[in-house]
């Protein structure tokens, strides 16, 4: 067979994303083929650059062209993405997808996992930015090492003054904490602080980013209605542990986003601290806290399981020391997160299809 850019395209035709339940071509995702006698190089385009199909799919587009095409085709192919977004016609249209982290209950790691989730993206090639909009204990300052930082403003070209985000680990941050004083008790309240994180997204200059995540205080508040009901969001994430009590708490936080006027599509469920794993013991797992919480919890709700996360304690030396733990590449907690990065991303990715 004489191999040409409609045969190529045809045998692509074959290849499904499991995800988008379409096939390649028609999803747009391939561009540029370029054939040179038995050569054929083509781009792959995907809905983020932290897909977990990555690999399949390359081997599959391998397999059909060698399989409908040409059995011996020498095949370069060059994936990049660009990240879906939402339909939404709000203010923030430079900002593609909105993520909120959430829990239930505090200190169970939330700040934590959104840290380490949007180095991951970032490390991936994502433009991420990330809102600490924890007004009880925001924790952005001290995990990126930005205690006492103090946000710079400018002046736009209509008279606008905007927030200059902080950037440190490829990541754009504002947090609460760079506007308080570390040691005032009750830092932000009601309106103030409602106020307050509307202008963290509308009067910052956070320029084109793929995803924005927002560590919400924990349990659900004003804070979490004034985001759900102003910002178009993607959706959520929840994190949880496995104790009974965090977990009934973090059904409250699920039944908030499934409301009637909040409404916000829930990503999936996160178990921190799922296990223990003392440093000299790395093969023993103590499921101190039960085991399977979140796994449970999500069945229950129907909402996928993101994965879970071991209490070890690089995770909060890391934390403490203003470098999360995912800024290594070759911790296996580093390869925990990346593998649930790629799934929130995964799902943002189905959700923007629909
Ligand atoms: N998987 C883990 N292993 C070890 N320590 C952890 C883990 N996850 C979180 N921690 C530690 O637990 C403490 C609380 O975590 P974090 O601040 O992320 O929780 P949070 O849910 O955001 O709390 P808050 O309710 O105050 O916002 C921190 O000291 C953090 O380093």
């Amino acid at each position: 067979m004489i191999i040409t850019e409609e045969n190529i395209l045809a045998a692509l035709r074959n290849v499904e994303d499991p995800d988008l339940k379409k096939d390649l071509v028609t999803l747009n995702m391939i561009k540029d083929v370029k054939i040179n006698d038995k050569n054929i190089a083509f781009t792959l385009e995907l809905t983020t650059p932290a897909c977990p199909l990555k690999d399949m799919l390359k081997n599959a587009c391998v397999n059909a062209i060698k399989h409908f095409v040409a059995a011996d085709a020498i095949i370069d192919i060059n994936i990049t993405s660009r990240v879906s977004k939402p339909v939404d016609t709000s203010q923030l249209k430079a900002i593609k997808n909105i993520i909120l982290v959430s829990s239930g209950k505090g200190g169970v790691g939330k700040s934590t996992v959104a840290s380490n989730l949007a180095i991951t993206l970032a490390k991936n090639g994502a433009k991420v930015g990330l809102i600490d909009a924890d007004i009880y204990g925001p924790s952005v300052p001290t995990m990126f090492n930005l205690v006492g930082a103090k946000p710079s403003a400018k002046e736009t070209e209509d008279g606008k003054t905007l927030i200059e985000p902080i950037e440190q680990y490829g990541i754009k941050l504002l947090s609460l904490g760079f506007f308080a004083d570390p040691d005032q008790p009750v830092p932000w309240r009601g309106p103030m602080a409602s106020n307050a994180i509307k202008q963290l997204f509308n009067d910052a200059d956070w320029g084109a980013l793929d995803y924005l995540l927002v560590d919400l205080p924990p349990g659900t508040g004003d804070i979490h209605i004034t985001i759900c009901q102003t910002f178009p969001i993607a959706g959520a994430v929840i994190v949880t542990t496995p104790q009974q009590v965090a977990l009934a708490d973090t059904r409250k936080g699920l039944a908030m986003f499934k409301m009637p006027g909040i409404d916000i599509p829930v990503l999936g469920v996160i178990e921190n601290m799922a296990y223990f794993i003392p440093e000299e013991l790395p093969e023993n797992k103590y499921y101190i806290f039960g085991k399977d919480g979140g796994k449970m919890l999500a069945e229950q709700f129907d909402v996928p399981f993101l994965g879970e996360i071991p209490l070890v304690q690089g995770i909060s030396t890391s934390g403490d020391n203003g470098r999360p733990i995912s800024l290594e590449d070759n911790n296996p907690q580093s390869f925990a997160f990346n593998e649930i990065a790629g799934k929130v991303a995964q799902q943002i990715s189905i959700n923007n299809i629909k």
